[in-house]
């Protein structure tokens, strides 16, 4: 009797141990599919990628939580996690930019409006106090002939206006005629017949080319325009990279080409994407070697030729370090006989005392400085103004 008792318990164990087996299996993969993300559609990536394998470990067997046994219901299946959208910065506007960039260039150009002004307050205006003003002019980079020019100017009007005139307003107006106010300086970043504005950006590596493409996007951006860069400088790796980064910062596609590739191709491909994409801005950064002025022109006219089979290129911006003095000057030259140079760009302001390049620049090329570089901040690019600047000169 015992023995047929101890034989029927065993038995109802092993009955009842299969049941809680088969009961935990059956929760353990209906929880398991619950979880498993369904295969990413098709679009979402390349290569086997997307489809990276389960890492989730099998559920452990044993009797599960009573949330997990409920039957799927339709919409119960968990969304596909989209990829965390990267947050967007939101550039700073042209407004604030144009009254911090202005406080900034007053501290790095205070000394020469200063220097000229305490010159100009003396007693007697001789000879030497002249000199001493053609010297701070000529060693802030304003160039001879726009010294001379200015110099002349101020003499006679001190001379002919008498002794009550406000020296500060007549120098004031003297610079503000020198650096011209009359110029067209709107870049030019919209197309015509439903075309993007293709501008492109030509400069040595170095003078801040990269950035200033950048810092255009984050312009663009921030005045609601749609636009995509070209990484055509494809000799510089990093250049690419860092062009990329921006595009990323603010949201901005970045059509790039394998290193080495032939620039001009980069730039058609980005031509080509902003057309298809129908943004108002196409902004491509070119490869700056200067190894001779005749390869400088070929890979200029062929990127433009290029592109101009989509577009036409509205905007030539030519970036110059200002702290390069002279020797930027002959870099300008050059790039003036290689590409229609339509605007400039001054970078590094914020580092020279030499803001008379603003002048000399302008009158070598015969083209207006449109924006200008005063740091290395995201948003320390503005639109280039004349009185602005000479206010900013004089403190
Ligand atoms: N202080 C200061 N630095 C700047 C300014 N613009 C650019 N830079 C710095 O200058 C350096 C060179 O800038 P890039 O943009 O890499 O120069 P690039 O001409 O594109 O050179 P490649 O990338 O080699 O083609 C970087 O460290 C920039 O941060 C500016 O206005 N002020």
């Amino acid at each position: 009797m015992d023995l047929l008792t101890d034989w029927a318990t065993d038995w109802i164990l092993l009955v009842v141990g299969i049941a809680v087996l088969g009961v935990a299996v059956t929760v353990g993969l209906l929880s398991g599919a619950r979880r498993r993300r369904p295969p990413a559609g098709p679009g979402t990536g390349v290569g086997t990628g997307t489809l990276a394998p389960e890492r989730e470990a099998p559920p452990a067997p044993g009797l599960p939580p009573t949330d997990e046994v409920e039957a799927p219901v339709a919409g119960d299946v968990a969304a596909p996690e989209a990829p965390a959208a990267p947050t967007l910065e939101r550039p700073e506007g042209t407004a604030t930019r144009l009254q911090r960039l202005r406080q900034r260039l007053a501290r790095s150009q205070g000394g020469l409006g200063q220097g000229l002004l305490a010159l100009l307050s003396r007693d007697r205006l001789d000879e030497d106090t002249w000199e001493d003003i053609e010297d701070t002019l000529l060693t802030a980079d304003v160039g001879v002939a726009p010294t001379q020019e200015l110099v002349g100017r101020l003499r006679t009007r001190l001379r002919v206006e008498g002794g009550d005139t406000d020296a500060r307003q007549v120098l004031r107006e003297e610079l503000v005629a020198l650096v011209d106010p009359e110029m067209d300086r709107r870049l030019q970043v919209t197309g015509t017949d439903g075309r993007p504005g293709v501008v492109l950006v030509v400069g040595v590596n170095g003078a801040g080319k990269t950035t200033t493409v950048g810092k255009i996007g984050r312009i663009l951006v921030a005045e609601d325009h749609r636009a995509v860069m070209g990484a055509a400088d494809t000799f510089r790796a990093a250049a690419v990279e860092q062009l990329a980064t921006w595009g990323e910062r603010v949201g901005v596609d970045v059509v790039r080409g394998p290193e080495g590739s032939d620039p001009a191709s980069v730039a058609f491909e980005a031509v080509k994407h902003g057309l298809e994409a129908g943004v108002d801005t196409v902004l491509v950064d070119t490869a700056g070697r200067l190894q001779n002025k005749q390869g400088l022109m070929d890979e200029l006219g062929k990127v433009k030729r290029v592109v101009e089979k989509l577009a036409p290129v509205t905007e030539v911006l030519l970036v110059l370090d200002a702290t390069t003095g002279q020797n930027g000057m002959v870099q300008a030259r050059v790039f003036r006989e290689a590409v229609d140079v339509t605007g400039i760009v001054l970078t590094k302001l914020d580092g020279s005392a030499k803001g008379g390049i603003v002048v000399a620049v302008q009158r070598e090329l015969g083209v207006p400085v449109k924006l200008v570089g005063l740091g290395e901040g995201p948003d320390d690019l503005a639109p280039f103004d004349a009185e602005a600047f000479v206010d900013a000169l004089l403190g």
